[in-house]
């Protein structure tokens, strides 16, 4: 792990404890946690957190993202309708490293109503351990890429 690197940090108003714990966790890995909010539990929409966080990844502020909310399947859309932007939902671990692994995923997102806090920092902790493999899985990431949006 890159002491050294950024992670931005988002989520809607079902994800703000867990989004706090995944913060707490790696930043006591030495990561530099951007956390973008919101701060308070008010009913909010998915869709401005993650399009906020995937354009503090794709601006190249920070390395990685990690969005919440109910299900991570709303902000995950959100995300990756942001060029450059793969963004997977994980609700285990082996998936967490994978789309990093095989599809480069810059941006990964968990549903705080689907996962516990203890399945969740093991999925977080896959994915930021783990590194794009390139060779073939690099032909396939550029395929998505020049599909563009
Ligand atoms: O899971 C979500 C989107 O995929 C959101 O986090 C919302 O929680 C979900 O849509 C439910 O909304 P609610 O206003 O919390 O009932």
């Amino acid at each position: 792990m890159t002491a050294s690197k950024r992670i931005v940090l988002s989520s809607d108003h079902a994800a703000i404890e867990l989004r706090q714990a995944v913060a707490d966790h790696i930043a006591a890995q030495g990561w530099e946690i951007v956390d973008i909010g919101p701060k308070t539990p008010e009913s909010t929409h998915y869709p401005i957190h993650g399009k906020a966080a995937a354009q503090a990844v794709a601006s190249g502020d920070c390395h990685l993202g990690i969005v919440l909310c109910g299900t991570g399947q709303g902000i995950m859309m959100a995300a990756n309708k942001v060029p450059g932007i793969r963004c997977g939902v994980c609700s285990d671990a082996f998936s967490a490293r994978m789309i990093r692994a095989h599809n480069n995923a810059n941006m990964l997102s968990i549903g705080a109503r689907v996962v516990g806090e203890g399945q969740a920092l093991d999925i977080v902790d896959a994915f930021l351990e783990a590194e794009f493999e390139g060779g073939r899985h690099a032909t396939r990431v550029d395929m998505i890429e020049a599909q563009g949006d």
